[in-house]
């Protein structure tokens, strides 16, 4: 990304506006578009429903609200088989559309339809034989009778907070704009460092650490971060420990009293702190609806203890009243004094809403580390409250706007930021839609239309007052036509800040702990500056030094196997235009899949797990949906437990194996998104010991200086293997 000058607020805000309005109309209208022109069978295939259902049991759940248990029709269950949900991409926190199941060669309506027929609701939990879904209405008409299914609608929920967040910080009155948030736009810069700090007296330098086995790296970043005034990112690429780095800039903060709200862009991201700070024994509240928490961090949510700690008996006692209260209305037949009790009842409800909030109110401000979603930031419970520091993991997976929502929600004077710029971004969803075109040059053409205006509007001012009125802060020279041009939604907070200031804000991590020395190699040389360390115990781990029985085979001694499918053989093929893609980065029509390739990764996995290799301990992944789902075909009965994923959905995953099935093999070289760089780091970094390849060197070499670099590191470096379609096709006969 080219080095950014300093930028405007407003205009930044007005930027992030019409970019989140296009994302979000590019979601909706590709909802829209994928349940008007697909069969249900289609969109189940996509993984974006769920077919066959019936319903199981309607119990009420939190707050009061009807809790609906789907599970499998009996019909459609073979007698004495499992009655496992197929294969489904609709997770915990999904809106989905309860209906009767059309016919499945029907063409879906639109969701407007969907929502009239059936009732809407948000997934509480999805087990491998059931799913719950809360519904949205109480009075809701759940269909019954016959097969139901649910199919996945758009969610504008998190949108509209972005919306909110970013119409404020447009609006931010010139108090507002602190020297905090001045560096963040690079209208300042970031307060030096102390000189001495690399200096063994710096007291940063006789910290006691709790992980006495943190390496030097660590123990810098951790440093730099306590020492940073406003921001410092740190930078963790691949395995290097970022996590755990925080947990111990975490527990040093709270040595040091001050008081920190802990972010990350997904609820298992927070879960993930949370548990291993639990393990400190370090006091917390966990902020978000118990549904969507990991049961292991339950001890620490804010609902749970809102319902169990000291402040919270004031509250029971209410509701205990409230609860006599609502019985003695059933009881009572005369109406003046049903009427006198439901005025009690609401009175009772006033008073048992102010109870809440100064129990949670209590409970938060008593707490030295509060953790939530950025999203779940957001909400009533933090509002206006103090904190010295936000620090947001993953940062590099947040949308710049979610960032924002802690940031301005609450009053803090620091950030520091984890993350890895190398590695993929949020998904966005407008880059190729046309809709979201059309959006972003409608609303481009509003916005020339009232600059016009404003800069009438200024000129006038000008020449009254004769000073120009122009926010320019800190005598810095701010352009805000600049902002529209070089900032896209994808640009996360993180890249921005790099990118305005410079390395110096950053540090970054150099020891990594899970991948063999030579699976390192590559992407250490191409993105990391060659800076990356394999610590001792795993560089030269392989899958025949696993604590298992595994034989010692021409694969289980190879940290790297590439197999070259060049030659023709192995051609792809486009998928038909009817199959929508399943997962994040959905799109219709343009999904590449590669039959002899798929079977050729079956042979291999038969391979590893012939040597003793456990199924469980291997995982295939691709860049493409349409490859995932012949790959699904053949090995998941074959091999239970084997996991399979697209690239994207791997982010942040590990296993002892990982095969990697690059699919694109075409005469005109064309690679499409395997043209993204860091989608390929996310996919050649997830082995702790072997790494198997499986393309068509002279498609991918063409498409890239990295990809041909790459190609070129593997054709020298990995256990080169020509295979032939012959041998691949006589081993999937001889297995079947
Ligand atoms: N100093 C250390 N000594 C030994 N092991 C370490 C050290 N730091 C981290 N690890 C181990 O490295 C692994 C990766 O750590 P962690 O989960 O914190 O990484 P991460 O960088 O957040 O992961 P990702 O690469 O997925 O972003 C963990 O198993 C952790 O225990």
């Amino acid at each position: 990304m080219p080095k950014l000058q300093p930028t405007d607020i407003p205009s930044f805000a007005t930027s992030q506006l019409t970019l989140l309005n296009a994302e979000l109309q590019a979601e909706l209208s590709e909802t829209n578009a994928l349940l008007s022109s697909h069969t249900p069978t289609s969109l189940s295939r996509a993984g974006l429903a769920i077919l066959n259902l019936n319903v199981s049991s309607i119990r009420t759940g939190l707050g009061g609200k009807a809790v609906v248990e789907l599970a499998l029709d009996s019909a459609v269950v073979t007698k004495g088989e499992h009655a496992d949900i197929p294969e489904h991409g609709i997770r915990v926190g999904d809106i989905v559309a309860i209906q009767e199941q059309p016919a499945g060669s029907a063409k879906k309506t639109e969701k407007r339809e969907l929502a009239k027929k059936g009732a809407e609701g948000v997934v509480l939990r999805v087990r491998r034989e059931n799913v719950e879904i809360v519904l949205d209405k109480e009075d809701a008409d759940v269909p019954s009778g016959g097969k139901l299914w649910i199919v996945k609608l758009a969610n504008d929920v998190t949108y509209k907070r972005m919306n909110q967040t970013m119409t404020r910080l447009q609006k931010f009155s010139d108090q507002e704009y602190t020297p905090f948030i001045r560096v963040l736009f690079g209208q300042a810069s970031p307060t030096p460092l102390p000189s001495d700090l690399n200096d063994p007296s710096n007291p940063l330098h006789k910290l006691e650490w709790n992980d006495p086995n943190l390496n030097d790296s660590q123990k810098e970043a951790i440093r730099f971060a306590l020492a940073s005034r406003e921001v410092a990112l740190i930078h963790g690429p691949p395995g290097t420990g970022k996590t755990h780095t925080l947990i111990e800039l975490i527990l040093q903060m709270l040595k040091l009293n001050l008081r920190l709200l802990v972010c990350g862009p997904s609820n298992i991201s927070v879960d993930n702190i949370v548990e291993r700070l639990a393990s400190h024994k370090v006091p917390m509240i966990r902020l978000g609806h118990p549904a969507r928490l990991l049961p292991s961090v339950l001890n620490h949510s804010l609902d749970v203890l809102t319902r169990t700690s000291e402040a919270a008996a004031l509250v029971q006692d209410v509701r205990k009243e409230m609860d006599d209260k609502q019985s003695s209305i059933r009881k009572t037949r005369n109406a003046r004094e049903r009427r006198q009790i439901y005025t009690e009842l609401k009175d009772l409800r006033q008073e048992f809403r102010e109870r809440e909030k100064k129990s949670i109110d209590t409970l938060t401000k008593g707490s030295k580390v509060v953790l939530a979603t950025l999203h779940g930031a957001g909400g009533f419970h933090l509002k206006g409250q103090e904190f010295d520091v936000v620090i947001v993991d993953e940062a590099s997976q947040a949308l710049e706007a979610q960032c924002w929502v802690p940031l301005l929600w609450v009053k803090a004077n620091k950030l520091v930021l984890a993350g890895d710029h190398l590695q993929l971004p949020p998904t966005i969803k407008s880059l190729n839609s046309k809709d979201a075109k059309a959006v972003k040059q409608d609303n481009a053409k509003k916005e020339s239309k009232s600059k016009d205006a404003k800069s009438k509007n200024d000129k006038k001012t000008k020449d009254k007052s004769g000073e120009n009125i122009t926010k320019d802060i800190a005598g810095l020279s701010v352009k805000p036509a600049a902002v529209e041009k070089s900032l896209k939604l994808e640009t996360t907070l993180f890249d921005r800040l790099l990118s305005l200031h410079g390395p110096s804000i950053k540090r970054m991590l150099t020891t990594q702990y899970r991948m063999h020395e030579n699976i390192m190699r590559f992407p250490s040389d191409e993105l990391y500056d060659s800076k990356l360390i394999a610590a001792d115990f795993v560089k030269e781990r392989l899958l025949k030094d696993l604590p298992y029985p595994v034989k010692d085979t021409e694969d289980t001694r190879e940290p790297i196997v590439f197999f070259d499918t060049q030659g023709g053989d192995f051609m792809e093929k486009t998928e038909d235009d009817d199959v929508p893609v399943k997962g994040k980065g959905m799109s219709l029509g343009d999904s590449k899949s590669n039959e002899a390739e798929a079977a050729l990764v079956k042979m291999h996995v038969g391979n590893l797990v012939d040597a003793g290799v456990k199924a469980e301990d291997i995982a295939v992944v691709t860049p493409y949906n349409a490859q995932l789902a012949i790959l699904s075909q053949l090995l998941k009965e074959a091999f239970p437990g084997i996991e399979l994923g697209s690239v994207d959905g791997f982010q942040g995953r590990e296993k002892e194996a990982v095969i990697v099935s690059l699919v694109r093999s075409n005469a005109d070289h064309e690679v499409g998104f395997l043209g993204e760089k860091r989608r390929l780091n996310v996919a050649m970094t997830r082995p702790k010991r072997h790494l198997c390849i499986v393309g068509d060197s002279e498609t991918v070499g063409r498409g890239s200086k990295f990809l041909k670099a790459w190609m070129e590191f593997l054709e020298e470096k990995a256990d080169l293997r020509y295979p032939n379609l012959a041998d691949v096709y006589v081993d999937e006969q001889q297995a079947g």
